[in-house]
């Protein structure tokens, strides 16, 4: 994103309380996250969903996070989201086929061809990119070498894996990502976040892109 004018959108992910999506929406957080993959200690089942995402005012964007998961349930989930965001082995076609937009998540391992994959997803939104764990599908809380992100990317970047209040203002200026998504880095506990902590990564966030602005005009 080369336009000094663009505003670097932020997603929090992995909210699994009420209270910490009104603190995420009050923050100015532009995309909410909400893990439905029962592997992950920030999971929340469709009941939980549907009470969460009923908070969520308009023009904050609901994402749901599958891994390899069920058609039925992604259809059924989809009621109460706005975005599918897919972490496993999903193909094109089985993330295009269902009512919503939706982004590939990709785990950064030494031997990803980034080209590859934007041609392969090109019907993605955006690439998600996160750190590689063999372990873990995401939510890693590791960062991955930025400088392995190429500047003409053929899909817009979503940049994830680590971030913290203390490093996305830097992250955003080496990246120039389209957006920026964290979990661990504001929570307390996994799935418990802290409203300081968000309240700080928004500020960051806006500090980053502000006095970017200011140097380029
Ligand atoms: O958070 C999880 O437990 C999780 C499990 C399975 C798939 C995805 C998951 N999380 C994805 C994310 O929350 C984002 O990629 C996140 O921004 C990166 O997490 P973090 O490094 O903790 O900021």
């Amino acid at each position: 994103m080369s336009n000094p004018l663009h505003r670097t959108r932020v997603k929090i992910c992995g909210l699994t309380r009420p209270e910490d999506v009104d603190a995420a929406v009050a923050a100015g957080a532009d995309a909410l996250g909400f893990v439905l993959w029962p592997g992950s200690k920030r999971a929340i089942d469709e009941a939980r969903l549907a009470e969460l995402a009923a908070r969520v005012p308009a023009f904050v964007t609901r994402v749901g996070l599958f891994v390899d998961q069920e058609a039925s349930l992604i259809e059924r989930a989809s009621a109460h989201l706005d975005l599918l965001q897919f972490h496993g082995d999903e193909s094109p076609a089985f993330c295009a086929s269902f009512t919503r937009p939706w982004l590939k998540a990709l785990r950064m391992r030494d031997d990803l061809d980034l080209h590859a994959m934007a041609e392969a997803y090109q019907g993605a939104q955006a690439l998600l990119l996160d750190a590689y764990r063999p372990d873990m599908p995401g939510g890693t809380g590791k960062t991955f070498d930025w400088s392995r992100i190429p500047a003409n990317l053929a899909k817009p970047v979503i940049l994830a894996g680590g971030l913290t209040p203390a490093n996305v203002a830097q992250a955003i200026r080496a990246v120039r990502p389209f957006a920026v998504d964290v979990s661990g880095g504001v929570e307390r506990a996994p799935g418990i976040k802290d409203p300081h902590r968000i309240d700080d990564f928004l500020r960051q966030v806006f500090l980053a892109q502000s006095t970017d602005f200011l140097d380029k005009t």
